[in-house]
C-alpha cells in the first residue's frame, strides 16, 4: 500500500507540479480506485501523504485560528523607477556596499498562505491574517494537488513553514465565472476574489473543483536544516523539496537589474497563465537581510514594485 501511495504521488507531482504528466488518465484513476480499495479494506494501513485524503469527507463548522510561529511579512511598495532607485540607495547605505545583488520575482495576485511541515508530512495550512494571526485552511489546502503532502528529498527538516501564494489561473477563473452565470450566481470580480472564496468554502469539496494553484516564495519556521545563503538558493531548495517554485525569477545586479527585470515581466504580463500586480525584488543574500533588518513589518531588505491596474478587460 505505501508504495502504492508513493507510486501516486510521484505522478501527482509530475503532473501537477512540473506540468509533464507521466501516465494517462485512466491508469491514473484506476490505480487511485484500488489505493481507496485498499485503505478501506486495511484502514489503519493508510498513510498521512494518501492522496485519498486530499479531499475532506465532512464539511468542518469554522475556521480555528492559528498563531503564526514567525510573523507574516508584508512588502513596501514602489511605483517608479525613482522608487526603485532611491530603495537600491537605501539599500547600499544600510550594507555599505557599492552594487548589490536582489533576487527578483513575480508578485503572484493571490492570497498570502503558510504551509507547516513536520518531518516533511504536511500538518497544517494558515492564511496571512493580520501577519501575526491567520485562520486554519489545513482541510481546503490539502485538496490544492500542486501542495504536496510529504517533502521529498535527502534533507528533510524538523519543522519547515513554507509561505507562498494560493492563486487561480485566469483560464479557470473565466471557466468558473461561466459556471456562476449558467448557475444564475454571482460571478467573481478578479481571480483573486475567486481563490480567497475557494478557501473560505467550509466544505473542501467546492474547493477541491476549484482547481487552485501554489507557488512558494519564502520560509517561516525552519528546525532541522541549515538555511541557505541567498533567498534565490532558498528558492531552489523548496523546489528540491517538491514545492512549487515560479521559473520566472532572476538574479540581478542593481537599480539597472531590477528595471530590465520589471520591465521585461512587464512586456510579457498579459500573456502569463496567471495575474500577478507587480514584481518584489529582495537583497539575495540572507547574511545582508539579516543586517538591514526591517521597519515595523515591512523588511527593508524588500521592495513590491507594482505594475499600473491593468485597464479592464475588454469582453
Ligand atoms: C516577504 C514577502 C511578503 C509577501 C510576498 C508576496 C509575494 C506575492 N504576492 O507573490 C511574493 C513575495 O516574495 C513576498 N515576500
Amino acid at each position: 500500500m505505501a508504495w502504492l501511495t508513493t507510486e501516486l504521488n510521484r505522478h501527482i507531482y509530475a503532473y501537477h507540479v512540473l506540468d509533464a504528466p507521466t501516465i494517462p488518465d485512466a491508469e491514473y484513476d484506476r490505480m487511485f480506485r484500488e489505493l481507496q480499495d485498499l485503505e478501506a479494506a486495511h484502514p489503519d494501513s493508510a498513510t498521512q501523504d494518501s492522496p485519498t485524503f486530499r479531499v475532506g469527507a465532512t464539511p468542518i463548522s469554522e475556521f480555528k485560528q492559528v498563531i503564526h510561529t514567525l510573523p507574516m511579512l508584508s512588502l513596501n511598495n514602489g511605483f517608479s523607477p525613482e522608487d526603485v532607485d532611491s530603495f537600491d540607495r537605501a539599500v547600499r547605505k544600510g550594507l555599505i556596499a557599492e552594487q548589490t545583488e536582489y533576487a527578483s520575482e513575480l508578485k503572484f495576485d493571490g492570497l498570502a498562505i503558510s504551509l507547516r511541515y513536520e518531518d516533511g508530512v504536511f500538518v497544517r495550512a494558515a492564511t496571512r491574517g493580520d501577519g501575526a494571526t491567520g485562520e486554519d485552511v489545513t482541510v481546503n489546502i490539502r485538496t490544492v494537488r500542486a501542495i504536496p503532502l510529504r517533502l521529498h528529498g535527502a534533507i528533510i527538516p524538523r519543522v519547515l513553514e513554507v509561505r507562498g501564494e494560493v492563486l487561480m489561473y485566469k483560464l479557470d477563473f473565466a471557466k468558473l465565472n461561466m459556471r456562476q452565470r449558467d448557475a444564475g450566481l454571482k460571478e467573481f470580480a478578479n481571480p483573486r476574489n475567486a481563490a480567497a472564496g475557494s478557501l473560505r468554502q467550509l466544505d473542501s469539496r467546492i474547493t477541491a473543483a476549484r482547481n487552485l494553484r501554489f507557488f512558494s516564495y519564502g520560509v517561516g519556521a525552519l528546525e532541522g536544516a541549515d538555511m541557505p545563503e541567498s533567498h534565490s538558493k532558498l528558492l531552489d531548495w523548496l523546489g528540491q523539496l517538491g514545492l512549487p517554485v515560479s521559473n520566472e525569477r532572476a538574479v540581478v545586479t542593481g537599480a539597472a537589474g531590477m528595471l530590465a527585470f520589471y520591465t521585461d515581466i512587464g512586456n510579457r504580463r498579459a500573456g502569463l497563465a496567471y495575474e500577478i500586480d507587480g514584481v518584489v525584488y529582495k537583497v539575495n543574500r540572507l547574511e545582508h537581510q539579516r543586517q538591514l533588518g526591517f521597519v515595523s513589518r515591512a523588511p527593508r531588505f524588500a521592495l513590491a514594485h507594482k505594475f499600473p491596474a491593468e485597464e479592464a478587460l475588454t469582453q
